[in-house]
């Protein structure tokens, strides 16, 4: 076992291992290393931890149990590390031991360090950002019908504008970069050389497919009816068109998907079920108006990384915000867990804030281990508390007659309805 600088592995537990299918070998008692995230993350992350051990405890009574162990990074890390934000000892951690979860962690905007969470997923090469989208009944939404959107959204996670590739307006950097772009590439269209800031959008045929292929699967794998790719290929032609080219190109090579009529919507037979999985594609500020008006016509959405930032908290608005949509960043053998939200730092410590996003992160880090029952449990608990109308602020401030918890006051109302 190793030994680490500051984090200290508990002796009571055991390592997940990863198989070469790259299916899970979960112990009885696996280790779990949690990051406590910078604001909120003070107010939800016990709960979250709490919730899970008693749904854990509930299923398998005893039998099974999650060891916790404390990672560092954001604020916390910095005061422990010595200055540090994301220390190596951190990323071998989160290797390590497969499954972990992590809550928010700030990042500066306009200059200071770059954001932590970006960072984490490009270090460990975590590809997708899988964040689910259904609504739980009793859940206050601005739309009608929040029942008809159940999506789940297949976010890019490790290339485009979050390369973090750009210049400052003025630098040496930014002037040589405009420089070239002038005078070696014979481009024009640089409205104000002068004062101009400039960002780069990498978009690989490579980093598109492995992502539309897990996207794909995981339609198979839930017998789920389309996978529609999401982008603005209209105005971005060889980066964001080219995801478009590159996902119907999986499609056909890899699953057999052959043209609608006459394209360029592609089909093909679940090979599970045998049913139709219509493959799709819609320019993204369309999409953003379909979600409102047709959510029922979606289902598997596959995007770059800056479309899934806005469609994930617009989608999680249609269904109670993002106070309730959880996320998994996963790669080929790591898997981090977090929260849609950010760090809230207006609630920070006030036992205010809905920790619902933290706790179904951890309910879909369940569910990936294997221990079905427990996370069953949660989302029990998760619907009782709000058919009960006992609910946090950012519900009861929408929901008649209900009332109102603090943060830890809604974790022990889940754990309290899990028998339901
Ligand atoms: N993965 C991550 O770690 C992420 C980190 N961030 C970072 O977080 C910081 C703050 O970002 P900001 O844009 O303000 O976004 P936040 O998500 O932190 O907060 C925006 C608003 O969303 C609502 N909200 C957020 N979390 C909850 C919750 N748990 N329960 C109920 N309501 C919630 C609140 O709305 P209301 O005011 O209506 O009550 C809040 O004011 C930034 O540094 C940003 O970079 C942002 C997103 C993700
Ligand atoms: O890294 C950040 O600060 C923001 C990340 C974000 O918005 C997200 O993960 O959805
Ligand atoms: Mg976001």
């Amino acid at each position: 076992m190793s030994t680490y600088q500051k984090v200290s592995v508990p002796s009571d537990g055991q390592k997940i291992t990863v198989n070469g299918d790259l299916s899970l070998n979960v112990p009885n008692h696996p280790i779990i290393p949690f990051i406590e995230g910078d604001g909120i993350g003070v107010d939800i992350t016990p709960v979250m931890k709490a919730v899970v051990d008693a749904a854990v405890d509930k299923a398998y009574h005893g039998k099974k149990s999650v060891v916790w162990m404390e990672a560092y990074c954001g604020e916390k890390a910095a005061t422990i590390y010595d200055g540090e934000y994301l220390p190596d000892e951190t990323l071998e951690v989160l290797r390590e031991y497969v499954v972990s979860i992590k809550g928010p962690l700030t990042t500066p905007v306009g200059g200071g360090f770059r954001s932590l969470n970006v960072a984490l997923r490009q270090q460990l090469d975590l590809y997708v950002c899988q964040r689910p989208v259904r609504w739980f009944e009793g859940v206050p939404s601005p739309v009608n019908h929040p029942e008809l959107t159940d999506m789940v959204i297949f976010r890019e996670n490790s290339e485009d504008i979050y390369s973090g590739i750009e210049w400052k307006a003025g630098s040496a950097e930014a002037k040589k970069v405009i420089d070239f772009l002038q005078n070696e590439m014979g481009v024009t269209q640089i409205r104000f050389p002068e004062e101009c800031g400039i960002g780069i959008k990498p978009v690989s045929k490579e980093g598109t497919q492995r992502l539309v292929r897990k996207a794909i699967q995981h339609a198979i794998d839930h017998d789920l009816p389309s996978v529609t790719l999401v982008h603005k290929g209209n105005i971005m032609k060889f980066t964001e068109g080219a995801f478009k080219e590159w996902g119907y190109e999986l499609a056909a090579e890899r699953f057999g998907a052959t043209l609608l009529d006459g394209g360029p919507w592609m089909t093909l037979n679940n090979p599970k079920t045998g049913n139709e999985i219509i493959i799709k594609d819609v320019i993204a500020d369309a999409f953003l108006q379909q979600i409102l008006m047709r959510p029922a016509d979606y289902s598997v959405i596959a995007t770059l990384n800056l479309n899934g930032d806005y469609i994930s908290d617009a989608l999680a608005a249609e269904v109670g915000g993002i106070g309730i949509a959880p996320g998994a960043n996963k790669g080929g053998s790591v898997a981090v867990y977090e929260a849609t939200h950010g760090t809230a730092p207006k609630y920070a410590g006030q036992n205010k804030v809905n920790p619902g996003s933290l706790i179904l992160s951890a309910e879909m880090m369940l569910r990936d281990m294997g221990w079905t029952a427990a996370a069953d449990l949660i989302i029990s608990g998760i619907q009782g508390a709000i058919a009960n109308k006992t609910v946090t602020y950012d519900f009861e401030r929408l929901m008649p007659d209900a009332i109102l918890l603090s943060t830890s006051e809604f974790g022990k109302a889940i754990i309290k309805h899990m028998d339901a």
